[in-house]
């Protein structure tokens, strides 16, 4: 499989092909901003798990969040694709994609086919087809039955499975079974399959839970490359891998107790006694 897309050269001068990954003109971000989430409360009966949290993620941003175990983390998340909405919480606030899309209305299929990508903390692949086939059936999607007549597979996927398995550094096992890979790889697999769908945000929950520390800086190598043709969103408790991914000047948001306590680069919201006293320095 030859890449026949632009190719995009990143700042460690490794040639990427990230060419596809861009959401097509779905998404109105005129504003530079991908995702709005303003004065966002949610209650599960009394008790409020999102107390008045506005967030703004702006195009090709790469955002890590912290947090205490239930900062509500996990809900901002549920709430942004759809897997908590009005039927089962109360809800107040505005969560929109773009200008125009209003999150709040939608369920989560519909969320999902505008263009967010979620991955949860355990791998989920098929562990019986071949990596590369992966790849092609989250293309596939709802046209799996194709892949099942053995449909010829167009010239435009051939090229998009050969740039993930570069960008996502898994040419080496294209054609290995998933589920002989080692830990890393399937959440690089993953995270290639969500690439294949051409989301225009990433949501990613704890990618290197499990991961040894060479698999840790590769993941982050790869996330700094993607960012900027889609944005993403990172929930992780793994501080090294946090200062790693925002660098010097990336944002991350501090929640506490479903709230922002803080934000910043890490540098500052290292610095905030605020952040020191209730989560880094217990
Ligand atoms: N469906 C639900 N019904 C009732 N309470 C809930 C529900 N979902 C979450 N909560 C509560 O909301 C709070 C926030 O939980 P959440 O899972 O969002 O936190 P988190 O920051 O993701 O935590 P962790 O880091 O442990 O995953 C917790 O106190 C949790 O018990």
């Amino acid at each position: 499989m030859t890449a026949t897309h632009s190719d995009v050269g990143d700042a460690g001068g490794t040639t990427t092909h990230l060419a596809h990954i861009a959401q097509a003109g779905t998404i109105d971000t005129s504003h530079g901003v991908v995702l709005y989430v303003e004065n966002l409360t949610v209650k599960f009966d009394a008790f409020r798990a999102i107390n008045d949290l506005s967030l703004y993620i702006q195009e090709g941003e790469l955002r890590c969040i912290i947090g205490p175990n239930g900062a509500g983390k996990t809900t901002l998340m549920d709430v942004i694709t759809g897997k908590t909405g009005h039927r089962n919480a109360s809800i107040e606030g505005q969560v929109f994609l773009g200008q125009t899309l209003d999150l709040l209305t939608m369920q989560e299929p519909q969320i999902a086919q505008m263009g967010i990508g979620r991955k949860f903390q355990k791998p989920s692949v098929f562990e019986n087809q071949p990596v590369w086939e992966n790849l092609y059936l989250a293309d596939a999607g709802d046209r799996r039955w194709q892949v099942a007549l053995r449909a010829r597979m167009t010239a435009d996927v051939r090229a998009r499975i050969a740039d993930t398995l570069t960008i996502m550094k898994l040419e080496e096992v294209a054609y290995r079974a998933a589920g002989e890979l080692s830990h890393g790889q399937k959440q690089r697999l993953e995270i290639g399959m969500l690439l294949m769908q051409k989301p225009a945000l990433l949501l990613l929950d704890e990618p290197v839970a499990g991961m040894t520390d060479r698999e840790t800086a590769e993941l982050a190598d790869i996330l700094q490359a993607i960012a900027g043709t889609c944005s993403i969103i990172v929930v992780e408790h793994d501080m090294g891998f946090v200062s790693t991914l925002a660098g010097d000047r990336g944002i991350v948001t501090v929640l506490a107790a479903g709230s922002v306590l803080a934000q910043g680069t890490m540098q500052q919201v290292q610095q905030d006694p605020d952040v020191i006293e209730s989560y880094l320095g217990r």
